[in-house]
Formats: structure tokens, C-alpha cells, sequence
């Protein structure tokens, strides 16, 4: 950990692949001491693991690893090197005869920037190291960092690159990944352990998880749970072929919390998504949020991250203060958007609004 304290934002990593061959399970054969090799050169570990018919999902030491058929999606907290898993997933997917077709690579403003140990200090030295581990066949690439102006913690963008073999977004999937900080301080505390309460990593999770209300987020998802010690969280949500995941740093000063779903452009059966995002937020009542949406196909982004700005003004009480939309060839839109209660906002000119 950083002296100066645990760095809870995520770098992300999302790697699609097209398959030559008929096997359904595709990249879930990577066996487990390859994928363990994997995340000893990211510098995290498994410490839970579950799976169902679509997919695997593991809670990493440093949040989550998902391992669909034909998708990698991987998130790692604290200083560790994401970008050191692309290679060898690459390698791995290749002995299974399927072909890297899209990368996308995701992260927010560090809280601790000068403690990440380099590329991760500057963007883009870490567009540089992604690049140089693509194929060339991944011809269509876009870096951009999506700065919010009129916020009053203009310091929070969301940096974004993606590559991809087709200029077409490949599949018609939604990514909601909301990043909070300044949790609720009285809500915060559901996430450290009680001294001596007999409980271990998993049972203290399930208990972090019921306490906090995490359970009544997706009351459908399987959840897979982890608590550390003496504080924090993680876990992943397992529903069909839909994954979410949230990962809790409670620490007063720098405290964080992510919450990531993922679902389709054209079956939201599993709930509307601005009332899923509020539960989420509920749970933690922060100070200041961040929702950045991508997604594959047309006519998504207007009316439903509009929708979620008017239930999270509504029933949480946030405002936005800033939407930033941005076009990716063949990884699709984002939509990155800022809160911040109503009562706390200064003006950039310095009143009180
Ligand atoms: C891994 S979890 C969740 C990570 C996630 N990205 C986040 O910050 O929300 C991080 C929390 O667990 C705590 N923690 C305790 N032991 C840890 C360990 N061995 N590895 C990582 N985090 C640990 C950290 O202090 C922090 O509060």
C-alpha cells in the first residue's frame, strides 16, 4: 500500500476476441495456473472465485477478473500493472485459437497519482505500453481523457482508449462503471471487520454485504463476496450472463467505492438501470460520483443517461454537473457523467448555488 494511503480507483481492461473454432467454452479453458501466472506478473491474487453457465468470476486481492467465452474483463486497484496481463492473455487466448478484435482500456483521476509506479503516472505512457502490446490488425485507435470543466473537482476525468480491428462496434452491450468518492462516513463503517467477531474473509463479506444493503441491488445476482482486513470490500455479482462488481475502500480521507454492471442494448429485463445505479449509490452516499456509460449500438445514450440524471437528482439528491459524450470507432460511445449533491455546489465564480 502507498504510505500515503490505499489508491482505490481502477485501471480497467477489456479484451474481445472472435474464435475460429466451435468450442462454447473458449476462453474459460485458460486453466487456473496460467490465469494465476497472469495476475502474479499484475501483482494481485484470486482470493474468491465463482461460475455459472455464462462465465467465471473472480474477487482479486485488487478487485476482479471476469472470463467470458470470447471476453476478458479485468480490474486492478492500487499500484498494480494491468498492463502487464495484456500479452499474455493475448498468448493465452491464441493457444485456443481465438484472435484479439477489441481492447478497451479505462481509468479515472488517481487520488494518490505520484504513488503508481510507471506507465501509470502519465496517460500516455500507458497508451504508448497498450499499443505496443496490440496487434497491428487492431487498426482503428482512440485515446481521449473526457475532463469535466464546470465541476467543482475538475481533477476527476475519465481517461479511455480503445482499439479495434472493425470500425463497427461488435457487440450491442451496455458498461455502466460509477466511481465515488467521499463515501457517507456512517455507511462507510459497514465495511470494517469487528474485532474478534469470529468471522472469516467470506462470512464477514456476506454480513458486509446484507448490512450495507448491497444484497437489494440485484436481488436475482449470485453474489460472491470477499472482506478484508481490517477494512474493505469487493465483490462480484453473478446473474445469467449479466456480471456487476463492487469494490469498497472505507478509509476516511481517501475513501472510494466502484460499482460496475454490465448489460444488453436490447433486453433490459434486469431492472432499469437508473433505479439499479440508485440503489448502488444509495449504498454509499458519496459526495461525489461519477457515471461514465459505454455502449455498442444507436440510440442508447439520450434518453437513458438522462434518465438516470433525473432519478439520481430525485432520490439521492445529486446534480449534474457535467455530461462529456465521446465516439470510439468500434468500441462506440461514452457518456461520462459528474455529480455532486445540491447542497454542496460552488460555483465555478466561487458563490454557492
Ligand atoms: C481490495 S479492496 C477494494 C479495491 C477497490 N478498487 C476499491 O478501492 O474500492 C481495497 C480495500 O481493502 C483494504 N485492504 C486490506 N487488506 C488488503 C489487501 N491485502 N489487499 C488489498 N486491499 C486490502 C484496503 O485498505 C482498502 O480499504
Amino acid at each position: 500500500m502507498a504510505v500515503s494511503g490505499f489508491e482505490g480507483f481502477e485501471k480497467r481492461l477489456e479484451l474481445r476476441f472472435s474464435t475460429t473454432n466451435n468450442n462454447p467454452m473458449g476462453l474459460r479453458l485458460i486453466d487456473f495456473e496460467s490465469l494465476d501466472q497472469v495476475l502474479n506478473e499484475v501483482q494481485c491474487t484470486v482470493v474468491s472465485a465463482v461460475a455459472n453457465h455464462s462465465f467465471d468470476a473472480y474477487v482479486l486481492s485488487e478487485s476482479s477478473l471476469f472470463v467470458y467465452p470470447t471476453k476478458i474483463i479485468i480490474k486492478t486497484c492500487g499500484t498494480t500493472q494491468l498492463l502487464k496481463s495484456i500479452r499474455p492473455f493475448i498468448h493465452l487466448a491464441r493457444t485456443l485459437s481465438l484472435t484479439l478484435r477489441a481492447c478497451r482500456y479505462s481509468r479515472g483521476s488517481f487520488i494518490f497519482p505520484k504513488a503508481q509506479p510507471f506507465p501509470y503516472t502519465s496517460f500516455k505512457d500507458e497508451v504508448v505500453i497498450v499499443e505496443e502490446s496490440l496487434p497491428n490488425s487492431l487498426r482503428y485507435r482512440k485515446a481521449s481523457v473526457m475532463t469535466p470543466s464546470n465541476n467543482n473537482n475538475p481533477s476527476r476525468a475519465w481517461h479511455v482508449f480503445t482499439a479495434s480491428a472493425d470500425v463497427e462496434p461488435d457487440e450491442p452491450l451496455v458498461v455502466v462503471e460509477v466511481c465515488m468518492t467521499e463515501l457517507d462516513r456512517v455507511n462507510a463503517r459497514s465495511f470494517f471487520r469487528r474485532k474478534g467477531d469470529g468471522k472469516n474473509s467470506d462470512s464477514a463479506g456476506k454480513e458486509m454485504t446484507r448490512l450495507s444493503g448491497i444484497d437489494t441491488i440485484n436481488a436475482n445476482a449470485f453474489i460472491c463476496d470477499f472482506a478484508f482486513d481490517p477494512c474493505g470490500y469487493s465483490m462480484n455479482g453473478v446473474d445469467g450472463d449479466r456480471y456487476s462488481t463492487i469494490h469498497v475502500t472505507p478509509e476516511d480521507g481517501f475513501s472510494y467505492a466502484s460499482f460496475e454492471c454490465g448489460l444488453s442494448l436490447y433486453d433490459d429485463g434486469h431492472g432499469d438501470i437508473s433505479e439499479v445505479l440508485t440503489r448502488a449509490i444509495d449504498v454509499f452516499r458519496p459526495d461525489c460520483v461519477s457515471v461514465a456509460t459505454t455502449y455498442g449500438g444507436e440510440d442508447y445514450s439520450h434518453e437513458v443517461t438522462k434518465r438516470v440524471e433525473r432519478m439520481l437528482a430525485k432520490k439521492l439528491g445529486l446534480t449534474c454537473r457535467s455530461r462529456l459524450v465521446d465516439e470510439f470507432p468500434g468500441s462506440g460511445t461514452v457518456v461520462f457523467q459528474s455529480f455532486t449533491p445540491r447542497r454542496q455546489y460552488s460555483s465555478p465564480e466561487g458563490g454557492e448555488q
